[in-house]
């Protein structure tokens, strides 16, 4: 049976990589930085500029289809999951990365139809790695199939996280509290790339067992999600149960069993979920 969704997917893998060229010409040259939310949730001319096109080339072809973009919900657009065709955009994943030239930037485009994601694309654009999921199709990079890592025993396992952008003193006292619990088991290590989507990708690619983190945001996520589950991993709240991409925290593993024994150690929190929120 012919693919509903080809032609969006081909186009998301050809704007994302337009995107890339856009952010890697933007980092030679001075970056004007703007705040957020509070003073280290940072966003350039670049993030917006590259949204707008995403958006303005998907709009081209798919007049109908709807929207939940980063940068435009930061501008007042509501953060609504339809039953509609949704692109769920973040133009650059790992912002921070990118003001400081640091080297794992990503565009990330999630695609989803009666709220089940079909899509998702990430383009790692530095390191030029393309990294793209069917539903029901697998996960691949650059055209390689991607398959979780295989290993169970929790002791040889690494696993990724972040430190977000929130300050407030509690938050950053559970995130440490989670992470000395999580080196502790003992692991063999704890990582972050500094974006929520190579993270996941990185867990469906098999280089580390695990991701977690709360405080993450739909557009983070969505894309990097169908990487996970369609390379052989499970996602889960990390409270347990499944995950709610709306709800801003995600667990993402290789396998169940790991998942489940990493939850004991996370210390869990409940930001305001990103359906909830007027606008960041
Ligand atoms: O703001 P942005 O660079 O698109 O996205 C951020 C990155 O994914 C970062 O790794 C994660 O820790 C934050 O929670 C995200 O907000
Ligand atoms: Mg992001
Ligand atoms: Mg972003």
């Amino acid at each position: 049976m012919a693919d509903a969704w080809k032609e969006a997917m081909e186009l998301a893998e050809k704007t994302a990589r337009r995107a890339g060229e856009v952010v890697c010409a933007a980092l030679q040259v001075e970056r004007s930085v703007m705040t957020k939310s509070c003073s280290v949730d940072l966003v350039t001319q670049t993030d917006q500029q590259v949204e707008q096109l995403i958006i303005q080339s998907v709009r081209d072809k798919f007049p109908m289809h709807r929207f939940i973009g980063e940068e435009s919900v930061a501008a007042g657009e509501p953060c609504v999951l339809s039953d509609e065709p949704t692109w769920i955009i973040d133009p650059i994943d790992g912002t921070t990365n990118f003001v400081h030239a640091f080297p794992f930037v990503a565009i990330s485009i999630g695609f989803s139809v009666n709220k089940q994601m079909e899509f998702g694309v990430v383009f790692s654009c530095l390191e030029d790695k393309m990294y793209t999921a069917r539903r029901g199709g697998g996960a691949f990079c650059n055209g390689e199939r991607l398959q979780v890592s295989s290993q169970e025993d929790i002791q040889q396992a690494m696993v990724c996280t972040e430190f977000g952008s929130s300050r407030d003193p509690e938050v950053v006292e559970k995130i440490f509290c989670s992470l000395r619990a999580v080196l502790s088991i003992p692991t063999h290590g704890v990582r972050g790339a500094g974006t929520a989507a190579i993270n996941m990708c990185l867990v469906a690619s098999g280089c580390v067992e695990a991701y977690y983190e709360i405080g993450i945001h739909v557009w983070d996520i969505a894309a990097g999600a169908l990487l996970v589950t369609e390379a052989g991993g499970v996602l889960m709240d990390v409270q347990g149960g499944p995950v709610d991409l709306m709800s801003r925290r995600v667990l993402a593993a290789n396998s169940p069993a790991l998942a489940e024994r990493l939850l004991q150690e996370i210390h869990s929190f409940c930001p305001i979920r990103d359906d909830a929120a007027p606008s960041l």
